[in-house]
């Protein structure tokens, strides 16, 4: 793993909704993490799907409405402890469960999810992965067959275990997410989470009673089919990684399948809802 990186650490004024729509314009052109911190956000992107001119058609950098500077950094492997010791602070998700990097002290709440995060996305400082946590806190997952479709860190799989899950399959289509979440799999001393490394290809003869899915609009929109051959009858269907905005399209893709929304969270326009038929 000798990926290099780059980050752009952006000064934001005022902060919202600019970063907001900034992540959304960086992620569509290839940023893969993102740190908020209080004067904006730093964003990180591989040096291979990088190119001098990657900024030019963000447009969100050329409104007048904000004002956005940034500076530029080569990263390389060997400083990720340190970038995330400077960014990484430990979250809470209604005071049971704690999302802490190693080197954070342990704050004893019933949950404890220790995650090394390096350049994947899931340390719970995401609206989206911090929705999931909740409705994953709401579930009984004791014994259940659950599939963590883009785990990230394996974050939402990790607590899935300490829920009771088992089995769990937790898939990425990143080489660098697949190894971080098989190293913080490892770190929480989960047994029974299977890591791979791939795509919804991979969802051949499975079954499942729980499927979280918090990738994006248009992947969900084209993986839905096979999620939902994938989904037992009486399953739980977890989907984030969409605006509030977005919630129409995806209802009219899941609803073919005779799910319906039991719950819908949302935090700073994202949103997290609950299927079940
Ligand atoms: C928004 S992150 C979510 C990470 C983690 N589950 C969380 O909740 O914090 C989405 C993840 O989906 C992965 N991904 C993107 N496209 C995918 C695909 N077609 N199949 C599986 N994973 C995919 C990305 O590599 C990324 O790690």
């Amino acid at each position: 793993m000798d990926n290099i990186y780059i980050s752009y650490t952006f000064k934001i004024h005022p902060k919202e909704p600019a970063t907001e729509i900034l992540v959304a314009e960086l992620g569509e052109i290839g940023f893969e993490s993102f740190v908020e911190n209080e004067e904006g956000l730093i964003a990180y992107i591989q040096q291979t799907d990088w190119n001098e001119n990657i900024l030019n058609d963000v447009f969100i950098l050329n409104s007048d409405q904000f004002s956005i500077s940034f500076e530029m950094e080569v990263i390389e492997q060997t400083n990720w402890n340190s970038e995330w010791e400077k960014n990484f602070n430990p979250i809470q998700v209604d005071n049971l469960v704690s999302i802490r990097a190693p080197f954070h002290e342990n704050p004893n709440l019933k949950y404890d999810i220790v995650i090394e995060p390096k350049m994947s996305f899931g340390t719970g400082h995401h609206e989206t992965t911090h929705m999931m946590v909740q409705h994953l806190l709401d579930l009984d997952l004791t014994n259940k067959k659950v599939l963590d479709m883009g785990c990230g860190t394996g974050i939402l799989a990790i607590f899935a275990e300490m829920k009771g899950a088992n089995p769990i399959d937790a898939i990425d289509i990143d080489n660098w997410c697949y190894q971080n979440s098989i190293e913080n799999v490892e770190r929480n001393n989960c047994s029974n989470i299977d890591v791979y490394e791939g795509d919804a290809s991979l969802l051949i003869n499975k079954k499942y009673d729980v499927i979280i899915a918090n990738i994006n609009r248009n992947i969900l929109l084209n993986d839905m089919q096979v999620y939902m051959n994938c989904i037992n009858d009486n399953g739980t269907l977890l989907l984030s990684g969409f605006y509030q905005e977005d919630i129409t399209i995806i209802d009219a893709e899941v609803s073919k399948y005779q799910f319906k929304i039991d719950k819908i969270i949302e935090r700073n326009n994202w949103v997290a809802l609950k299927y079940q038929k």
